[in-house]
């Protein structure tokens, strides 16, 4: 029995490779599923986007994450070049790509994280906003995709303007009947990967050693680093406070600019995407004490959205901390975020409920 198991395994495994790696046909999906018996145990997760800047050293570091048993990339282009790629690595996760809108649905089917990094990038002289009118509708499409297809998923939403497209996709899941705020999380990792990095070089020390708090939203002034809540505790003067913020607040421009045209950040946001998306998959087997910042629905203000400190679990962000106590500069740049993000955020929800 076991020996005509193994046989027709590896005859699946062989005739596979006799096809051209077409994603049209269920011939991909018959291989897959062949081999996804066999796979490592973990979370199905999906990446929506998975052939572009982000998408593509994303799908490399999920690939790496022993936590992830299959990976589903999905793109309307090239996905399946980035799926042959990334499917020989010799790690425990079934990779299966797929293309266009008409297999989204297969891609999204029993997925329990899935991760969006599609939509268009910056050019320089562009703020994220001018990105809404392309990307509204791209995370607007995806979303509805989820809602019927995944909707018990954990969602982590990359494309910009975060600030505007969280509360897209919340309006598309509370029209599907699907919505659960704890499930729906903005990815603001960047911005605290940005402040550990640039406050480390300020204090002269590892920055795997450091922890800012990032509060507020995911574009210019309602990026808000609480440099007196920097772990370990250390202090500043109002010199470094100020250049500290600004170059957190402009980290994104800063990569924009450097890279003159050819988009915006990539690597720096794979890495922090991967970060985040761990952090999820190991609040999602329960482990205790994961806490990230990441933009969610939220009661810490009076803001519908906020992105705070969050405890991760089983359900998704299932604790949201407060702010702490904050200083007088911090209290007047959180009133210019809180300005900014509630025109950003009403914007999201009319385009949805317009
Ligand atoms: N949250 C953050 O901190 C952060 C950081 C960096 C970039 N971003 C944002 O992430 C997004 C992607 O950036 P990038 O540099 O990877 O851009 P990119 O253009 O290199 O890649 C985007 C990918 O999305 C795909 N795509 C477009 N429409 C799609 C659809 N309907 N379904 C599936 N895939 C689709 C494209 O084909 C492309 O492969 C941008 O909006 C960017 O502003 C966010
Ligand atoms: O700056 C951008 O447009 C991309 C991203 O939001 C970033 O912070 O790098």
């Amino acid at each position: 029995m076991e020996q005509n198991a193994e046989a027709s395994r590896r005859i699946a495994t062989l005739s596979a490779h006799l096809y051209p790696p077409s994603f049209q046909g269920s011939s991909l999906l018959r291989r897959s599923n062949c081999r996804a018996k066999g796979g490592a145990p973990g979370f199905k997760v999906a990446i929506l986007g998975a052939a572009g800047g982000i998408g593509q050293p994303l799908s490399l570091l999920m690939k790496m994450n022993p936590l992830v048993s299959v990976l589903h990339l999905y793109d309307v282009v090239n996905s399946p070049g980035v799926t042959a790629d990334v499917s020989h690595m010799d790690t425990g996760a079934v990779v299966r790509g797929f293309l266009g809108a008409k297999q989204l649905e297969n891609a999204l089917t029993g997925m329990d994280l899935v991760i969006i990094p599609a939509g268009i990038p910056r050019k320089p002289g562009m703020t994220r906003d001018d990105l809404f009118k392309i990307n509204a509708g791209i995370v607007q499409s995806l979303c509805e995709g989820i809602a019927k297809c995944c909707p018990g998923a954990i969602v982590n939403l990359i494309s910009n303007p975060v600030n505007s497209t969280v509360p897209i996709a919340a309006e598309v899941f509370k029209k599907a009947g699907t919505y659960d705020p704890k499930r729906l999380l903005g990815v603001t990792t960047l911005d605290v990967v940005r402040a550990n990095t640039f406050v480390a070089e300020v204090l002269g020390i590892d920055p795997r050693e450091v922890d800012v708090p990032v509060v507020g939203g995911h574009s210019g002034v309602t990026i808000l680093p609480l440099l007196s809540q920097v772990k370990p505790a250390c202090s500043f003067t109002s010199e470094e406070i100020d250049y500290l913020t600004n170059r957190v607040q402009n980290g994104g421009t800063e990569v924009v600019e450097a890279k003159a045209g050819a988009g915006s950040a990539t690597l720096s946001m794979a890495f922090a995407a991967a970060k985040f998306a761990d952090a999820c998959l190991r609040g999602l087997r329960g482990d205790a004490g994961i806490v990230e910042c990441s933009f969610v629905a939220s009661q810490v203000t009076e803001l519908p959205f906020f992105a705070t400190k969050v405890r991760l679990g089983r359900s998704g962000a299932e604790e949201i901390f407060p702010l702490g106590p904050l200083t007088e500069y911090e209290r007047a740049s959180l009133a210019k975020a809180k300005q900014e993000l509630a025109g950003s955020i009403e914007k999201g929800v009319s385009f949805v409920c317009k």
